[in-house]
């Protein structure tokens, strides 16, 4: 077992697993490769943001651009994930890793990280170069994360500057480009370190014995279990008191739901290898969502 938090994996030619035991087949290469891509937040990310872009003002050709610019960044970000901590997963024996399972090479998931950056610039360029910029800063800070910053106490930085450069994005995009309003920034960034709270839960005691330690890992499980739903209920609680105007009953009932999942994400089934808290956190990310598309005309 190594307590080194470097060099990344991803270098590596072959699987780390000890067998190097690699599918042949196209399919199931194909599969395990996109299993290395964090499926769940990517999609969830994906599918949020092209939802705000149209909330915001964007025809269907803008909305298309930003949805597909985002899902090439979170597929950079997860293939950079899973490569960057190829040694480390394959240590802990996650089964829930291709590339620790010797499913695929770590070199075939850095390949497709680098394929799936390299496409992103131009996709995010088609919103302009503004909105490039902001995008782009959100997704080098994801990478900043993998590579880096996982490992010190500035862990949530990444994950902040990367959710609230997207609704920058989104409508730096707009035909006639415009700052979203305080608020929605403010509410990504939230919504991002609680993401981050929670993803970091089920694998607190590996990432410990594998020598990660970000700010969770060092505050520990049980502060996690309580800050991270505080932390994305105080996300709500901006998208509900943020536009103008009285909250109002739908508000209210919003936040209240969001509440309960939040709690009930990571109070009640927060045990070892849990993916509820993270399954809990994108419901209320959802829900704040849903919050923002019926306040479309105030994001900027
Ligand atoms: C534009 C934008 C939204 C950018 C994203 C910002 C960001 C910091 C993303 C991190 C994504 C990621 C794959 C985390 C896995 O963390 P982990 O290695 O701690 O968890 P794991 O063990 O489950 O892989």
């Amino acid at each position: 077992m190594t307590s080194s938090p470097s060099p990344p994996g991803y270098l590596a030619p072959v699987s780390h697993h000890p067998s190097g035991v690699v599918p042949r087949t196209p399919p199931r290469r194909l599969a395990a490769l996109l299993r290395c891509c964090h499926p769940e937040p990517a999609l969830a990310v994906t599918v949020f943001v092209t939802a705000l872009a149209v909330a915001a003002g964007h025809r269907v050709a803008g909305a298309a651009a930003v949805g597909t610019a985002v899902l090439a960044g979170q597929l950079s970000v997860g293939w950079c994930n899973d490569a960057a901590d190829a040694r480390r997963d394959t240590v802990c024996g996650r089964t829930d890793k291709p590339v620790a399972e010797g499913r695929l090479p770590a070199r075939a998931v850095a390949v497709a990280a680098w394929t799936a950056l390299v496409l992103c610039v131009p996709l995010s360029l088609l919103s302009g170069p503004g909105a490039a910029a902001a995008h782009l800063t959100g997704v080098a800070a994801g990478w900043g994360y993998n590579m880096r910053l996982k490992h010190t106490p500035l862990s949530p930085l990444p994950y902040a500057v990367g959710f609230a450069s997207l609704p920058v994005f989104v409508t730096l995009g707009l035909p006639r480009p415009v700052w979203p309003v305080w608020w929605v920034v403010a509410a990504g960034a939230l919504l991002g370190m609680g993401a981050h709270l929670v993803n970091v839960l089920p694998d607190i005691e590996d990432d410990l014995a594998t020598g990660v330690r970000g700010l969770p890992q060092r505050l520990g499980r049980t502060a996690c279990r309580w800050l991270a739903p505080s932390v994305m209920l105080a996300a709500v609680g901006v998208v509900v008191a943020g536009p103008p105007g009285p909250a109002g009953t739908g508000g209210l009932c919003l936040a209240v739901v969001a509440g309960a999942v939040a709690v009930a994400g990571t109070a009640t089934a927060a045990g070892r290898g849990s993916r509820w808290p993270f399954r809990a956190a994108m419901v209320v990310a959802g829900l704040a969502v849903v919050r923002l598309l019926g306040s479309g005309a105030e994001l900027v």
